[in-house]
């Protein structure tokens, strides 16, 4: 063949530019850009999930933190009109080892690099993912900044070094719903429910009103008066981005939840916060916990899940004695097997009854297994139980219902 063809494109031209990652201690990873060319700063976390980038993109969780995929092919089955769990991406950016070129799905739309350019997400691809995860659970999560503009690492470690630590991050008010909004039960109407969206991801309702539950999602900045006033059979706190021991409105409108003796059910930052109401201290992890086939055990059944999570903070409660707290005996209900984090909360009331539980991770299961599906059956069954049909005045309705 001819290598005299001036019609041909130079095949280097058409590679994506050349993109730089560094983290905050320094550590300098080269690669492609990736989606959107540009520059972006987070916090670097790596997610072991082998399938489910959509959902992960695109949970509200996500918000300033760049995800790093271990699994090494990216992209496969493009991106559909089915599987967000959010109106958006929420990534800060996204790091891959390899892209696939040609998507293929029956469900696909688009490629998911054609997503990230549509949304204004950095991306970087041909990232050694493996050395990097290996760095980032030596040396724990990090900030990090990619760029596919910037060709100095020593000006954009400045620059990752200026951009804002997770830790002390109140997010929440930045992702949650502006109004509320309901989401009907589908069949009969058991239960209404008022969701408090700390970043709620969109299968959480849909599994509550599989199951005759009316869902009324409001914003992370509800008070007690308008939850009450919507005269709730239990009250759902949900997942979301940033410190849970920087966001202390929702902390203050659960104890007033629980001291009117609603039933409570919380995942992940729900479980976070209950954590906090129930007078526990919260704590960073060192590298967190994301990805969907974490063992955790359910320590009343011995029973072992295979779970989907998403935390980088957790609750310090006492795995091995129960703790009385002013809404009654708080214990640890589930314990995480690779590292003994606490992964769930049960609350009893004086007489032992349930009056609110928590997990630590993702029952919702969007991506990831199925096993943790029945903790929405138990906040049926909880509700059930503990009947709140007294008049909701806007004010704490003392222990009437406990
Ligand atoms: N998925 C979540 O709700 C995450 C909770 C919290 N932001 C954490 O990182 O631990």
């Amino acid at each position: 063949m001819s290598t005299a063809d001036s019609t041909r494109p130079d095949p280097s031209d058409l590679r994506p530019p050349a993109a730089l990652l560094v983290l905050e201690d320094g550590r300098t990873f080269t690669g492609r850009a990736y989606g959107a060319v540009g520059e972006t700063f987070g916090e670097a976390v790596f997610a072991t999930g082998m399938s489910g980038y959509q959902e992960t993109l695109t949970d509200p969780s996500y918000h300033r933190q760049v995800v790093v995929a271990t699994a090494p092919h990216i992209g496969n089955t493009g991106w559909n009109d089915e599987d967000d769990e959010s109106g958006q991406i929420w990534v800060a950016g996204y790091v891959v080892r390899d892209a696939a070129r040609v998507p293929s799905s029956w469900r696909s739309r688009r490629s998911l690099e054609a997503e990230l350019a549509a949304q204004g997400i950095v991306g970087v691809q041909d990232v050694d993912t493996r050395a990097l995860t290996r760095h980032l659970r030596e040396r724990g999560a990090m900030r990090v900044g990619l760029s596919s503009v910037e060709t100095d690492p020593a000006a954009l470690l400045q620059r990752v070094q200026a951009a804002p630590a997770m830790t002390g991050a109140h997010l929440a008010d930045e992702v949650t719903t502006r109004a509320g909004y309901v989401v009907a039960a589908e069949g009969e109407t058991r239960h209404r429910v008022v969701a408090v969206d700390l970043g709620i991801k969109t299968m959480t309702p849909r599994q509550m009103a599989q199951r005759g539950i009316e869902v009324h999602v409001v914003p992370a900045t509800a008070t007690f008066a308008e939850v009450a006033a919507l005269r709730p059979d239990g009250v759902f706190f949900s997942n979301g981005p940033g410190d849970p021991a920087a966001t202390d409105g929702p902390v203050d409108l659960l104890k007033a939840v629980l001291g009117a003796g609603i039933p409570y059910f919380g995942i992940c930052f729900g479980n976070q916060i209950f954590g906090r109401a129930l007078g526990f201290g919260t704590y960073k992890l060192d590298y967190g916990h994301r990805g969907l086939n974490q063992p955790v055990m359910d320590l009343r059944t011995r029973r072992v899940e295979v779970t989907s999570h998403n935390h980088g903070f957790a609750v310090d409660a006492p795995l091995d004695r129960p703790t009385t707290t002013p809404f009654g005996t708080a214990t640890v209900s589930h314990v995480g097997l690779n590292d003994q984090v606490v992964e769930g909360l049960e609350l009893r009331d004086d007489e032992g009854r349930v009056l609110g539980f928590s997990v630590q991770y993702h029952p919702e299961a969007a991506a990831g297994p199925h096993d943790a599906n029945y903790l929405f059956d138990r906040f049926v069954e909880v509700m059930a139980r503990r009947p709140c049909d007294g008049p909701r005045t806007g004010q704490a309705q003392g222990t009437e219902n406990a």
